[in-house]
């Protein structure tokens, strides 16, 4: 049975999306996104789930800057998870009467609509874990009257529902990963994903065209791009791409193989399977097929069989 760390403690939005892409794991909790990604790189479990991006706030920019950096590690599953938020006090609490809420920045962004709307003067503090904020709440003599979290954390930590569905949207949706130490990759199903950190050899005119160009031509469709700093100084920035289809694949192959030519350092996070099953549409002339035949025509060009 394999041991997989994620954001705990119990209760969190990463324990369900855990219990849900490996049932039978034995669970790891920890105090925060990079302890668990490097409880994985150091072996202590045989991998991690944690939150990648959001459909309303977009990146979860600690998961984006822990993959660019240190020992690599490569997703192998994603899933989309619906987070439902509620706010949690302990029992007795009365709306009116929270002045000091404590959350994750992520559910924070996403209910800002509630919050100024139903608790305009309320403070709002972060926590490293929705559940971690709903166990300060519980403890007594806790600072904080209330917690953003998933209603099961207020089951864990013996809280009330004081509102639920407090989200600005009610279809907002996280994607979680399941990243492990390298090693053999998913094989392809036909409805892959593929994810890549760039960063840029230098600085000029063009340069964002030009990597973007390497997909274009091999037809390869981008899922997301996302910059994130380098640290260097304003305006250095690396890239996130995500696109359609599987390292096996020749166009991706290619693709990739550009990058790595015209970029400093092109970092491999995975090509794995799609959770929402969608299958690239493979526009003429880059299919696997076709790009055997060029090679093939290319090698009897250069034997002067013309
Ligand atoms: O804090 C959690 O429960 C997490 O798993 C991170 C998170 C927070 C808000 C939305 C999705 C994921």
């Amino acid at each position: 049975m394999s041991k997989l760390a994620y954001l705990g403690p119990e209760g969190t939005f990463s324990e369900e999306a855990l219990r849900a892409l490996a049932p039978e794991a034995e669970r790891l909790p920890c105090p925060n996104i990079g302890a668990a990604l490097e409880a994985a790189r150091r072996g202590e479990a045989d991998g991690a789930v944690v939150p990648l991006e959001n459909s309303l706030e977009g990146g979860i920019t600690t998961t984006l800057d822990e993959l660019a950096g240190g020992e690599p590690l490569l997703i192998a599953a994603e899933l989309l998870l619906p987070v439902r938020f509620s706010l949690l006090a302990r029992p007795g609490t009365e709306l009116g009467h929270i002045k000091r809420v404590i959350t994750h920045n992520a559910a924070h962004t996403q209910c800002r609509g509630f919050l100024a709307r139903e608790l305009p003067d309320a403070v709002v503090i972060a926590a490293a874990s929705t559940a971690g904020a709903a166990q300060e709440v519980s403890l007594p003599g806790s600072p904080y009257d209330a917690a953003i979290a998933a209603a099961i954390a207020g089951e864990h930590y013996g809280l009330h529902e004081v509102a639920g569905g407090i989200g600005d949207r009610d279809d907002t949706v996280t994607r979680f990963v399941l990243v492990r130490r390298p090693g053999p990759l998913p094989e392809p199903t036909g409805a892959d994903r593929t994810s890549l950190v760039v960063f840029l050899a230098d600085d000029h005119p063009g340069a964002l065209l030009e990597m973007l160009t390497e997909f274009a031509v091999r037809g390869v469709n981008l899922t997301r791009i996302e910059s994130r700093p380098t640290g260097n100084g304003i305006g250095q920035y690396f890239f996130h791409f995500d696109f359609e289809g599987h390292v096996a694949d020749a166009r991706v192959g290619e693709a990739i193989s550009g990058l790595h030519r015209v970029c400093t350092d092109v970092r491999f996070l995975g090509s794995y399977p799609r959770a929402d099953g969608v299958a690239p549409q493979i526009r003429r002339g880059t299919a696997d097929a076709e790009f055997a035949e060029a090679a093939r025509w290319l090698a009897k060009v250069r034997s002067g069989d013309v």
